[in-house]
């Protein structure tokens, strides 16, 4: 080989890698889809074996095999040192040897941002056994995570992610239905959906600075266009709702004025029960449309300071208020009053009603937490791994959290950054909705009922 060849040979070289860079660098999606996900998908298949070996995923079967490994040796072992001319006779002969066999692997199936692949569980696997190992898997795969996704019976879905999908969340568009809103990403790229009405009461949780004022904004924001009454307990002192106030129905700032309010939230339910009794209804859905009363969002932040009390002096305000807002949370589900309740801890030190309280919201919204039993006291009796992944979720990305439904289900999500000022900006915008809050109470009921 001449030297012009070498040169030409390491001038086509540098300029395919420079391609290549440019390629990924500016279109990485098709270089991902077409060069990067066809590596990784040989990879992952020709290391399949080693890899569920190494994660304690294979099983032990027998097979037929032809095999060199019985190696008789002709001539006297008993005699090293004159035997160094002993014959070796190899015999190979087909018999049944032990084997670690991997659980099939189906076809890879590139996404965005890596891939999917169904895996058949062999006998005496449970889909848990490969959330278990997910960890063990990323590193294996070289990939940010592992998921399992989705299971059936004898397969289990698995989703592996090159980079983490929350880093950048793009806005989800809002499809305008009643009551449902959709603040953020989850991790598989699908929207994250808050339906009130198939998970009413929802726990918004987290550290300082983890993202839960930032979640209420999103969900003012998409909850404000709509035909509903948005009720807001700030018990900041009002610095987080205020500015909402055009689109509240009502707001209370202090304790006093909470236990005020939760009182007429009580007498709503009330008047919305015998509203459903009087026409043989289960709950305000069932109503006819022109006599259903109004659905109401309830929006609390910083809960605690409802539960805390300085001196004895208090405990009965603080009663008050425990106890009407457990009973909007029994009760409002069927008449049409949801909550979301914001802080930092909602755990039994605060009080006996807590843990009634918490019960009761079955949507959970972890964010960030500073001490595990944050974690533990919001995911409650969630999969173990839910809870490390709530522990995990980073400080430099506020918004991320983990979320449960009453399905036991669990994803890692984050909202959409809604700034103050667009939350404000649809407050004002819609401030025509706002019912009255004299109008939602029992004198329009009463008005409803009599008009029917
Ligand atoms: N989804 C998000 N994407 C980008 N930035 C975010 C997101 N959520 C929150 N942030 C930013 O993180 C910071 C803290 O957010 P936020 O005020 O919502 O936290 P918080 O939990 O309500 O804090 P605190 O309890 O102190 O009020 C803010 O600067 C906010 O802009």
């Amino acid at each position: 080989m001449n030297n012009t060849t070498i040169v030409v040979a390491l001038g086509a070289l540098a300029a395919s890698a420079a391609g290549g860079w440019a390629w990924r660098r500016w279109l990485p999606r098709s270089f991902w889809y077409l060069i990067e996900f066809p590596v990784k998908a040989a990879l992952v298949y020709l290391t399949w074996s080693h890899v569920a070996y190494g994660c304690g995923l294979t099983r032990k079967r027998r097979r037929w095999r032809i095999s060199l490994d019985a190696v008789p040796l002709a001539g006297s072992m008993s005699r090293p040192a004159r035997d160094a001319a002993a014959v070796v006779v190899e015999r190979r002969r087909v018999r049944s040897v032990v084997i670690e066999k991997a659980p099939p692997l189906w076809v890879l199936w590139p996404t965005r941002l890596g891939w999917r692949v169904w895996v058949k569980l062999l006998d005496g696997q449970v889909p848990d056994d490969y959330a278990d190992v997910a960890e063990r898997l990323a590193h294996a795969w070289r990939v940010h995570a592992v998921r399992v996704i989705k299971s059936k019976p004898g397969r289990v879905l698995l989703l592996a992610t090159m980079r983490d999908p929350l880093t950048v969340v793009d806005v989800a568009p809002e499809t305008g239905e009643l009551l449902t809103v959709r603040p953020g990403r989850l991790e598989n790229g699908q929207p994250w959906i808050i339906d009130f009405r198939t998970v009413p009461h929802w726990l918004n949780a987290g550290a300082t600075q983890s993202g839960k004022s930032n979640l209420a904004n999103a969900i003012i924001k998409g909850l404000a266009p709509q035909p509903i009454a948005l009720v807001g307990f700030d018990l900041k002192g009002g610095v987080e709702f205020t500015p909402y106030a055009p689109r509240l129905s009502a707001l209370a700032t202090t304790r006093t004025e909470c236990v005020g309010l939760l009182g007429d939230l009580v007498q709503v339910v009330i008047e919305r029960m015998a509203l459903c009794r009087t026409h043989g209804a289960r709950n305000i859905w069932k109503l006819s449309e022109h006599l259903r009363p109004m659905p109401v969002v309830v929006l609390v932040d910083e809960v605690a300071e409802l539960f805390l009390m300085a001196d004895k002096s208090e405990k009965e305000e603080v009663s008050r208020a425990a106890t009407a807002l457990l009973r909007v949370a029994q009760l409002g589900r069927a008449f049409g009053v949801y909550l979301i309740i914001c802080g930092q801890r909602i755990g039994s030190d605060l009080g006996p009603g807590v843990t009634a309280l918490r019960s009761q919201l079955s949507g959970r919204i972890c964010h960030r937490v500073n001490d595990p039993e944050t974690a533990n006291m919001t995911l409650g009796d969630m999969d173990p791994a839910a809870l490390a992944a709530a522990r995990q979720i980073p400080a430099e990305m506020p918004g991320v959290a983990v979320i449960a439904g009453q399905d036991g289900s669990w994803h890692r999500a984050r909202s959409v950054y809604v700034s103050e000022e667009e939350a404000e900006h649809a407050a004002r915008r819609f401030a025509h909705l706002a019912r009255p809050w004299a109008e939602l109470t029992v004198a329009s009921l009463q008005g409803n009922a009599e008009a029917a």
